[in-house]
């Protein structure tokens, strides 16, 4: 099968902006190659470290142009989904291994007019999520283990994104696979590659000499052409 492919997204991550200035950071990715804005909402529990939360994505929803796509690592999500979905959450992403009841909390977040996601742990197989693939917006499948930016990009997380693509294909879903931690210049090509439709980028993107801008400008230039030599894709079928 040769399924239509979509142009990748790039979701640069909050927690690498400089957070005494989220005002400034949120303005200057407005008109930016960002496609998306990544929250990562941590809460020392889940994840053995601790970001931000409520008060602080509701100050950067007030300047942000683009979608906010929230990465809850946090135990008990379906406590939060409303507060974030008020807060200005566009997608809201919850952890499979966080949630014994993760059929429901997708349909929750569903109902709260968000677009759902799951995200796995590196050690979590795609398989797990076989049942529940055809209900989801979004598989976000992390590169590094959650909890801190700036860690180095697993590379068993390619082979992941072909298995879920094919997954993805078999159960019928058209969910888009984000691809989380670690991502730069030298991987972006071989996930897009592999299946992955967004990209998240914290340190890559936000610690590089020239800015946030510019990088995620080569970074775009980098993945159109990349997709120039790929089958059945054009700018056109980016997906927001
Ligand atoms: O969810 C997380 C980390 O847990 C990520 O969103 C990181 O924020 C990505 O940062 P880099 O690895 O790109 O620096
Ligand atoms: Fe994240």
């Amino acid at each position: 099968m040769n399924p239509t492919r979509r142009a990748p997204l790039l979701a640069p991550s909050f927690l690498a902006a400089d957070l005494a200035n989220l005002q400034a950071e949120t303005e200057r990715l407005a008109t930016s190659a960002a496609d998306w804005l990544h929250f990562d909402v941590m809460d020392g529990r889940f994840v053995p470290n601790i970001s931000f939360g409520l008060p602080v994505l509701q100050a950067v929803a007030r300047y942000a142009k683009q979608p906010i796509d929230v990465h809850l690592m946090i135990e008990e999500p379906q406590h939060y989904l409303a507060a974030f979905r008020d807060a200005g959450a566009t997608n809201i992403t919850v952890h499979y291994e966080a949630c014994p009841h993760l059929h429901r909390v997708v349909q929750q977040i569903k109902h709260l007019g968000c677009r759902a996601g799951v995200a796995l742990n590196p050690h979590t197989p795609v398989a797990l999520l076989e049942d529940l693939a055809a209900d989801l917006d979004v598989v976000l499948v992390m590169s590094v283990n959650p909890g801190f930016g700036g860690q180095a990009f697993i590379p068993n997380t390619l082979k992941k994104v072909a298995m879920l693509k094919e997954l993805l294909l078999d159960t019928g879903s058209d969910a888009l696979i984000e691809v989380d931690g670690g991502v730069s210049l030298d991987n972006a090509g071989p996930l897009v590659e592999a299946g992955a439709d967004v990209l998240v980028a914290g340190n890559f993107v936000f610690s590089a000499p020239e800015g946030p801008v510019a990088t995620l400008a080569r970074l775009r230039k980098h993945l159109d052409e990349v997709e120039a030599g790929l089958p059945n894709l054009s700018a056109a079928s980016r997906q927001q």
